[in-house]
């Protein structure tokens, strides 16, 4: 447990400035980018770049596909930070600081969180290189008592008991489905349920059957501190699973899924991510007045 770990307001705070005086960019969108999708940040024109190394509070990626490196540009005139690299709880950070750069973003007046993720699949109608958009999520490890809420809480950023039952922006999902007819991948994209576990073993098949029972139709092991930290700062969120394998849940069944197959399927397909977030970021609505750092939140 890490639910004694703080980081206070003034950390966050520093670190938003540390950056804001170091780019000309105000980003109003924030895109986190899955395994293998790092390449999500090449559509950035007049970048910015950071090392993860470089920024106070930041703390270190450490996977493979993973850069560790944060992009300003512009994505079709849209302001935008890109977080080539995200932090999982397996490699040992805490969840708060797997989510640090969440309160950093929604600081420098960021709106809109975008997360990626690659992800298996339990449903028999999602298959590998097919995209889901995440209309919901079961937060395994939260349910078990981690959540990087836990703690003291900065009513500053949002309330003691955030609700989650529509985290995931309904018009947004609405506006992707309708950019998937106009991109002709609407056959390769469906809504659903993605659940996170702890990792960094990949799952049993009596874990694979029991999550196939609860209604998750993905699984990865990420993205939900993130969605939760934003959602409870009063981000507006947009949230897609790459499906890069199939959860093996029979015994007959040799398939051995690795992290190299995922990462390729991620290579493979890692442009029609990156032209369906493209299309969704350029055709949101954006709420322009927007007070950043110290009155941001
Ligand atoms: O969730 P992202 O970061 O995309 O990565 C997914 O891919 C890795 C396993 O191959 C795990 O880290 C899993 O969570
Ligand atoms: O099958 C999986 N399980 C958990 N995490 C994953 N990330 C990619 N594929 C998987």
């Amino acid at each position: 447990m890490h639910s004694k770990e703080q980081i206070s307001h003034d950390d966050y705070q520093k670190t938003a400035e540390w950056l804001m005086s170091r780019t000309k960019h105000r980003p109003q969108v924030s895109i986190i980018c899955g395994s293998g999708l790092g390449r999500l940040a090449d559509s950035l024109s007049c970048r910015d770049q950071f090392s993860y190394s470089e920024i106070p509070g930041f703390p270190q990626s450490t996977v493979q596909g993973h850069a560790g490196c944060l992009v300003f540009g512009e994505l079709k005139g849209r302001s935008c930070v890109c977080m080539q690299g995200r932090f999982h709880m397996y490699e040992g950070h805490s969840l708060l600081k797997t989510t640090f750069p969440i309160r950093v973003f929604k600081l420098m007046g960021v709106q809109t969180l975008v997360v990626t993720n690659a992800a298996g699949s339990l449903a028999d109608h999602l298959h590998p290189g097919d995209i889901m958009i995440i209309k919901d999520h079961i937060n395994i490890p939260g349910l078990a008592g981690l959540n990087p809420l836990h703690g003291p809480n900065d009513d500053k950023f949002g309330p003691r008991f955030p609700a989650m039952s529509s985290c995931y922006d309904r018009g947004l999902r609405s506006l992707a489905l309708e950019v998937t007819k106009q991109l002709d991948i609407a056959g390769l994209v469906q809504e659903g349920v993605y659940a996170m576990v702890g990792g960094p073993n990949f799952e049993t098949i009596a874990e694979a059957r029991m999550l196939h029972r609860l209604g998750v139709d993905a699984v990865g092991m990420s993205t939900v501190p993130e969605v939760v930290v934003a959602t409870h700062c009063g981000m507006q969120v947009f949230g897609l699973s790459l499906i890069t394998n199939k959860v093996v849940k029979s015994y007959e069944d040799s398939d051995c899924v690795n992290h190299d197959g995922v990462l390729e399927v991620g290579r493979l397909r890692s442009e029609t991510v990156q032209q369906l977030v493209t299309e969704v970021i350029s055709r949101m609505e954006i709420n322009n007045n927007i007070d950043r750092t110290s009155s941001a939140v």
